[in-house]
């Protein structure tokens, strides 16, 4: 990238960095004409998107490899390496290899099908079985596995028509007296135990539909929005949809499935044509590179030789069930699915574009360029953008582009006029794509011999986490507008988009989400420098025009009075705040009882009311304090509890590091304002630490003080009480508190009106939580 940036001649760049969107066909046209005759933007073309110069490949003998030590690993016990060896392989075997007269990728699934046997994980064995008999339905030793799988999932009776399939086409008389005596075992046990239903691995997203349909209408200074006709209700879903476009992050690519987002499971399945994307199951596989691995159909003519009553029962574990498998648009990563280099190189918001585009190119024998990218309906603010985004947008246009070609050969030529729309669809994701993420709970058990035995015997400190795995576009998705202050709440089932009302929102009111900022998180300053950073606009919600709480004490300072309640804030808020007390009109507007009027007395109670928002002053008494003591106080202080925060995440906290860290907490509270975030943080880390060392009296009563921060700086109601409802109901039941159930029934409220009935599938944890109930 930078050596292509660097190459561009200097009066081309500006050309570019000054551009506006009408001046982009003539942009695109001069750089398509500079690079078209720069030998190295070609040789770069070649190492991205040339299968043969590809690392992401299949290889057999790299399958092989890996197959060797994976089975070397199984003889030595060492079941957890020979896993991942297994899979390793799996990434590697082009379908069609074979090793003698073995298919190797049906081998492989078969090996680790042993391992999974080996590791009780009897239902992922049993999904092992299947690819393997998708692949070679005679394969005698994977019906032996897969009746072997059975049994354990005491599902007996599948059990034993698998290993009658396996003695019927296993050809040694050895082998099938071993298979008789293992249906013996099975028939003897079946007497024994009560069968069970076969287990089922599904996701239940609960069939939940909208009730209400959103109108599209337009909104001053803000383009499109979306309103309701009528009156809706506080955790109402007003929204759901499937990605138009999706791509998973970088970092989750070893860890999530690339099409549905989910955990990885000990079964991974590989892609059929490449070694870089991993998925869940073979439907997920499917719907993604649009290629199935049944490599020898003309194999089903084991089903013939088999008694009537097993050819079904065969049939339905080689076929599958056909209509589940029915893709049902393009798929996804097929278009760059040919062992090339370049999606798992450019960056995931260009990817993202190419898959995109792949859907034009599907349709382009129909519809041009500039009427598919006015169909997408997706706004931008190409103008707006920082000159050296423009640079770097053009660039990748041409690059991906490029990359594409190779793919798609003649279907397309490329020119500055379908550059330029490259560039728009870039600067549409820019704007419109959604950051997909998933909560996690992380659960720290951990017993602290350096303290002795003193501390009560279980402690357990629950954090809720968000985990970023994909980016996606979501067509109608896109037309919610920004709040700091939302009414309603975007959230990801996999990678389903839902959409629910936080609040109660009245006829024609706009539903509007937030991009990431919110108040509470952020003070009004730095959440308009995101905004406009990120998506290059002006914010214009009420929390960054009206006159909030939060947004004056989250990063405020103590009055030197000590018993002041009012706040002291620095120039950069005050330039803020003075614009929103300014537009207040009257002063009687404030309720004489509201902590705010508390707070800020001064500012509200003066004719000339931003004259006395001065930084350094009290807001309530007029005190002046000197801001940069103060500050030199707190970054001191902080630097102890940065060290106490890094002393959890290493498990290394000794007395000393807990104690300092408690001395910093009280120089904070002299010196911030009560509310300030900074002392939620604090005292959030106290708890975590207290807990950590089984001092759970403490971290408790820490973890109270954070909660009630927070409850000042947001809503009392917002999701980030239920997060740290979460770590105090681990504490309060590891102490046997009874107080512990009012603080689960509070935390299920909240998250019932964020996730509704979905609640429970987001935060299973929840669940545990609500057993836990019965015991007090
Ligand atoms: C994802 S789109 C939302 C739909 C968009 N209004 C449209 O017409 O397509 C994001 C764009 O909407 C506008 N927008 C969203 N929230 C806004 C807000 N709070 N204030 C001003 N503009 C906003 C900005 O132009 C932003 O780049």
């Amino acid at each position: 990238m930078e050596t292509l940036k660097a190459a561009i001649p200097e009066n081309l760049k500006r050309m570019i960095r000054e551009s506006s969107t009408d001046d982009l066909r003539s942009t695109c046209s001069s750089l398509h004409g500079f690079f078209q005759h720069f030998e190295p933007f070609h040789r770069m073309i070649s190492d991205l998107a040339d299968p043969e110069k590809a690392l992401c490949g299949k290889n057999t003998d790299a399958a092989l490899e890996s197959k060797q030590l994976g089975n070397q690993c199984f003889s030595n016990g060492d079941y957890s390496k020979a896993l991942d060896c297994y899979t390793q392989a799996l990434r590697m075997a082009p379908l069609e290899a074979c090793d003698g007269d073995k298919n190797v990728v049906a081998t492989l699934y078969i090996n680790r099908a042993a391992v999974l046997h080996k590791m009780n994980l009897s239902i992922e064995c049993l999904r092992d079985c299947i690819r393997a008999l998708r692949i070679c339905p005679s394969y005698a030793k994977a019906w032996y596995r897969r009746g072997k799988a059975n049994a354990s999932l005491e599902n007996y009776k599948d059990a034993i028509c698998d290993l009658n399939v396996a003695k019927s086409v296993e050809s040694s008389s050895g082998g099938k007296k071993q298979i008789e005596s293992e249906i013996q075992k099975i028939l003897d046990q079946c007497g024994r135990i009560s069968p069970v239903g076969r287990h089922q691995n599904t996701l239940n997203t609960m069939g939940e539909i909208p009730q209400v349909r959103l109108q599209c209408v337009t909104i001053p200074d803000k383009g499109r929005g979306m309103t309701s006709p009528c009156d809706i209700s506080e955790a109402s879903l007003v929204h759901i949809e499937e990605p138009y476009a999706m791509i998973i992050l970088k970092q989750c690519r070893e860890t999530h499935c690339h099409y549905c987002l989910n955990d990885l499971p000990a079964d991974i399945v590989p892609c059929s044509s490449c070694s870089i994307p991993l998925y869940c199951s073979q439907q997920c596989q499917i719907w993604a590179g649009g290629q199935m691995f049944r490599v020898y159909p003309e194999d089903h003519h084991i089903v013939e030789g088999l008694p009537n009553d097993l050819r079904g029962y065969v049939s339905e574990i080689i076929l599958g069930n056909d209509s589940e498998q029915e893709i049902k648009d393009i798929p996804e990563h097929k278009h760059e699915c040919q062992g090339v280099q370049w999606s798992a190189v450019l960056p995931s918001e260009i990817v993202l574009a190419g898959r995109i585009l792949a859907k034009f190119l599907q349709r382009s024998a129909s519809i041009d360029i500039a009427n598919f990218v006015e169909s997408l309906e997706l706004s931008h603010s190409y103008t707006q953008m920082p000159s050296e985004s423009k640079l770097e947008l053009h660039i990748y246009a041409i690059v991906l582009l490029y990359c594409l070609k190779h793919s798609y050969g003649a279907a397309f030529s490329v020119d500055g006029v379908l550059m330029s729309q490259v560039v728009i669809i870039i600067s549409q994701i820019r704007v419109n794509c959604m950051t997909i993420a998933q909560m996690k709970s992380i659960d720290a058990h951990w017993r602290p011999d350096k303290f002795g035995e003193s501390g009560p015997r279980t402690y357990l400190t629950s954090s809720m986490e968000q985990v970023r795995v994909g980016k996606a576009i979501y067509k109608a998705g896109s037309l919610f507008n920004h709040s700091c202050q939302p009414n309603v709440h975007a959230y990801f089932l996999s990678r389903t988009l839902c959409i629910r009302t936080t609040k109660v929102v009245a006829a024609g009111c706009e539903l509007e989400l937030s991009y990431g900022p919110q108040v509470g998180l952020w003070d009004c300053k730095d959440r308009l420098n995101f905004l406009k950073d990120e998506y290059a606009f002006q914010c214009g919600c009420s929390g960054c025009s009206e006159v909030n709480l939060s947004d004056i004490v989250l990063n405020g300072f103590h009055c030197i009075n000590p018993n002041c309640p009012g706040v002291v804030l620095e120039s950069r808020v005050v330039d803020c705040e003075k614009k929103k007390i300014k537009h207040f009109p009257n002063a009687d507007q404030v309720s004489k009882n509201d902590e705010i009027y508390d707070v800020c007395f001064i500012a509200f109670n003066q004719n000339n009311e931003s004259n006395h928002v001065r930084p350094g002053c009290c807001l309530k008494c007029g005190s002046y304090c000197n801001l940069e003591s103060s500050r030199t106080t707190v970054n001191k202080a902080w630097k102890c509890i940065e060290r106490l925060q890094d002393a959890i995440v290493s498990k290394e906290l000794s007395k000393t590091t807990i104690s300092d860290a408690l001395k910093s907490l009280h120089l904070l509270r002299s010196k911030l304002h009560a509310y300030n975030r900074r002392i939620a943080e604090a005292e959030d880390n106290l708890a975590q630490a207290f807990s950590l060392v089984g001092e759970l009296q403490l971290a408790k009563d820490h973890c109270k003080a954070s909660i009630q921060i927070l409850e000042k700086l947001y809503d009392p109601d917002d999701i980030v009480i239920a997060y740290e409802l979460v770590k105090l109901c681990s504490i309060q039941l590891s102490l046997g508190d009874s107080r512990v159930a009012d603080s689960i029934n509070r935390m299920s409220d909240i998250c019932s009106r964020y996730y509704g009935p979905h609640a429970n599938l987001v935060f299973p944890h929840l669940l545990d939580l609500g057993r836990e109930i019965k015991n007090f």
